[in-house]
């Protein structure tokens, strides 16, 4: 797959691009909503024998737009989002810059600059998708703006227990820690990638070795607990438990962020340094305040127990 990062105005020539049937959309997540306007714009490339292509923004439009945050983190952040893309066999991945002068386009310019200039002969977009300055153009409006320049297909409505399938849906679950509802959004597990750093050293004197899963940036952090997860190392996946916290039975005072310490099952090996991925499989319990390590032991032995048995619960499922 190619990226190609564009900023406003861009100077491709649409005689040198290859035709294409483009999905548009933030794609926040790449969740099963977004999965279908992707496949179906894949579907319908390989049907008119062009290119498939998908079309997103960076920095998110609420970066730009809103009055909030400098930054807002992700379900799936660019490079976790091109990774999927590649996955599905896109050919093409366009990353248009999002800043003041690229949201103040009008919808007719979009469609005229970023659909028809960029050789797309097949746009394909869900059915609440929006463009131009406000969000005035959207798929209604699209016939007219596209004329007899470019086809397009509206993908309807996909929706869960009568709810849209929708990343603020994912963000909500990921606030109240509910990643087990999360997979059947998604349809696989809430991943989150980053790299093994030191910690406190304080695991293993307690019998529970952990590695603490740093450089997550760009990731929203589900909220504090305990998680069923499997840790991914170098490709292969282990089952474990994992504490998202502020780890109150030894700091008196809030440190400034929640670590994230995956304990795995059975494992001796040193990982320090190593890319891992972090697999939100299930929510255990609250974090706590235990009046000792004895008793946090006890606890963390009991979440063993707990994670293993809904690790076991999948195997005799499948
Ligand atoms: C499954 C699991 C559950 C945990 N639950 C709690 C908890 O409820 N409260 C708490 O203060 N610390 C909790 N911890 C964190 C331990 O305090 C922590 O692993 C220990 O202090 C080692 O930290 P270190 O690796 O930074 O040295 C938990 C750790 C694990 C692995
Ligand atoms: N549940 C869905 N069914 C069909 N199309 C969808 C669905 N969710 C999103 N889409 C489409 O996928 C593209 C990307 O959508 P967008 O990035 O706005 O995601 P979203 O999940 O709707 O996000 P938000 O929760 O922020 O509204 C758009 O074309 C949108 O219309």
């Amino acid at each position: 797959m190619e990226i190609i990062h564009l900023q406003h105005p861009h100077h491709l020539v649409r005689e040198q691009l290859p035709p294409l049937s483009m999905a548009l959309g933030y794609f926040d997540g790449m969740h099963l909503g977004h999965q279908k306007v992707i496949m179906t714009a894949k579907r319908i490339a390989d049907e008119l024998g062009v290119k498939s292509a998908v079309m997103t923004f960076d920095p998110h439009p609420s970066v730009v737009l809103g009055k909030k945050a400098a930054h807002v983190d992700m379900i799936t952040p660019l490079e976790e989002k091109a990774r999927l893309l590649k996955e599905r066999g896109i050919d093409f991945l366009y990353v248009v810059r999002f800043d003041r002068d690229f949201s103040n386009l009008n919808p007719e310019e979009f469609v005229e600059q970023y659909i028809v200039n960029l050789n797309v002969k097949h746009v394909v977009a869900g059915f609440d998708f929006s463009y131009g300055k406000f969000g005035s153009g959207t798929m209604e409006t699209m016939k007219e703006h596209a004329k007899d320049k470019c086809e397009y297909t509206v993908v309807e409505k996909l929706e869960d227990e009568g709810e849209k399938v929708s990343s603020t849906l994912i963000r909500k679950f990921l606030q109240e820690g509910r990643v087990e509802n999360i997979q059947k959004l998604l349809g696989r597990c809430y991943t989150i990638t980053g790299r093994v750093v030191h910690g406190e050293k304080r695991g293993r004197e307690i019998g529970f070795p952990t590695a603490n899963v740093g450089e997550v940036d760009g990731y929203i952090i589900p909220r504090t607990g305990v998680y069923a997860v499997e840790l991914g190392i170098n490709g292969q996946f282990y089952e474990g438990v994992c504490n998202i916290g502020y780890k109150p039975t030894f700091h008196d005072k809030k440190p400034e962020k929640p670590t994230i310490e995956v304990h795995i099952f059975d494992f001796k090996n040193m990982i320090y340094n190593e890319k891992v991925v972090v697999k939100w499989h299930k929510l255990i319990r609250k974090e706590r305040k235990f009046s000792g390590i004895e008793a946090l032991v006890s606890q963390i032995n009991q979440d063993k127990r707990e994670a293993a048995a809904y690790f076991a619960s999948l195997k005799s499922d499948a």
